[in-house]
């Protein structure tokens, strides 16, 4: 087991700076996730874990050896990547000893070793067939045993999950955490998908453009998002354009809807940051975290609506609330008493001051 230290790391591929100015620290043992969308530069960055790409800039260090040069073969990690990159010609036998017989392990040790693993992946009984009769499913598990048959120190997974389908996934997402806390391995996840994110890590890095904006455990991320793209890639949010009217010493008055209401949040709203002059920043909230009633409700960050649109989820109904021209999303459980709410009719709507988020606004658009 090893941490791993990224410290001021570049990559670019000619003008395209793939990942820049990069300081990350994974700690032994830990399951830590990069999470962003598509070309946000997730993949260069495991790429540069696993020493299949060198930094064009910066130290990566394995505890604390300096790993930045070091080749792939000469690093003890074991990689799944999202296509699997498994020889369908081999039999799943001969698809996990592959890594063993390439470091010479004798055969004997060979045998018991892919036997043990093909255990915990729940795959003894397959040993003999090939690869390409097997499921997607069973595919991925032949990849984990693969990688966790050179016994790494550090297991890199490049979007296990992305080719199987939903319940698949589901299946998978619980074998991969089982696996990890069995053989309580340092873990990188990549994945684009937050709900993966969330649920199955220790801590996550988000990213887009080359750059890291937050890294944090899931509720970190989810409840005190460092700006509006973190906010809104992870999750469903309200952002309210706004401006800070007075700062008093335990509540701040907030002006919105052109300076027609006004709003009180605390200090803590501000994840514990005064923003700079000039900052531009936005407030937001959750969607479960605004209250709704159909009876008119007075006082404190209370605002009046119409409903413009009720969708029912099963568990959970979603309001979309019209305040003077302003559209709120609200969540709510399905056992909360619902009927009575009907579209175009009047609600009231109470922001919680403790609910509430100031954050760096650093997306021209909004979701
Ligand atoms: N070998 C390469 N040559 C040139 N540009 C590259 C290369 N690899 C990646 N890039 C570019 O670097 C950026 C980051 O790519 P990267 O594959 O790391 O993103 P990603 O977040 O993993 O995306 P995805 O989820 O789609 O795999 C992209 O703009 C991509 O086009």
């Amino acid at each position: 087991m090893a941490s791993i230290n990224l410290e001021n790391v570049q990559k670019a591929f000619g003008k395209v700076v793939a990942v820049d100015q990069l300081n990350l620290e994974i700690k032994e043992g830990e399951f830590f996730t990069f999470l962003g969308p598509s070309g946000c530069g997730k993949t260069t960055t495991l790429r540069m874990i696993a020493g299949f790409y060198y930094p064009s800039k910066g130290v990566v260090r394995f505890g604390e050896k300096d790993m930045t040069r070091v080749p792939p073969e000469k690093r003890n990690t074991g990689m799944v990547f999202q296509n699997y990159a498994l020889f369908p010609h081999m039999t799943v036998f001969e698809n996990v000893a592959f890594g063993l017989k390439v470091r010479k392990v004798a055969s004997s040790e060979i045998k018991k070793r892919v036997k043990d693993v093909l255990g915990k992946v729940r795959l003894e009984k397959y040993s003999d067939r090939q690869v390409s009769q097997l499921s997607g499913g069973q595919q991925q598990r032949v990849a984990l045993a693969r990688a966790l048959v050179i016994e790494p120190e550090i297991l890199l997974l490049d979007e296990p999950l992305s080719n199987l389908d939903a319940k698949l996934r589901d299946e998978m997402r619980t074998e991969i955490l089982r696996l990890q806390s069995d053989y309580h391995i340092t873990t990188i996840y990549v994945t684009h998908d937050q709900a993966e994110a969330l649920s199955m890590s220790d801590r996550i890095a988000v990213f887009n453009f080359g750059v890291c904006h937050q890294v944090g455990t899931p509720l970190e991320i989810y409840n005190e998002p460092a700006n509006d793209f973190v906010a809104s890639f992870i999750g469903e949010i309200n952002f309210i354009p706004m401006k800070i009217e007075n700062t008093g010493e335990k509540t701040i008055e907030i002006s919105i809807l052109d300076g027609t209401k006004k709003l009180h949040v605390n200090h803590t709203s501000f994840n514990y940051r005064k923003p700079n002059d000039n900052e531009d920043v936005i407030l937001s909230i959750r969607p479960e975290s605004i209250k709704l009633s159909s009876q008119r409700m007075e006082g404190m960050n209370t605002l009046e609506g119409k409903i413009e649109l009720i969708q029912f989820f099963g568990s959970m109904i979603e309001v979309l609330v019209n305040v003077n021209g302003l559209m709120l999303r609200v969540n709510m459980l399905n056992s909360n008493n619902f009927s009575n709410l009907q579209n175009r009719t009047n609600v009231w709507l109470n922001l919680p001051e403790d609910r509430i988020r100031i954050i760096p606004k650093i997306s021209g658009e909004m979701k």
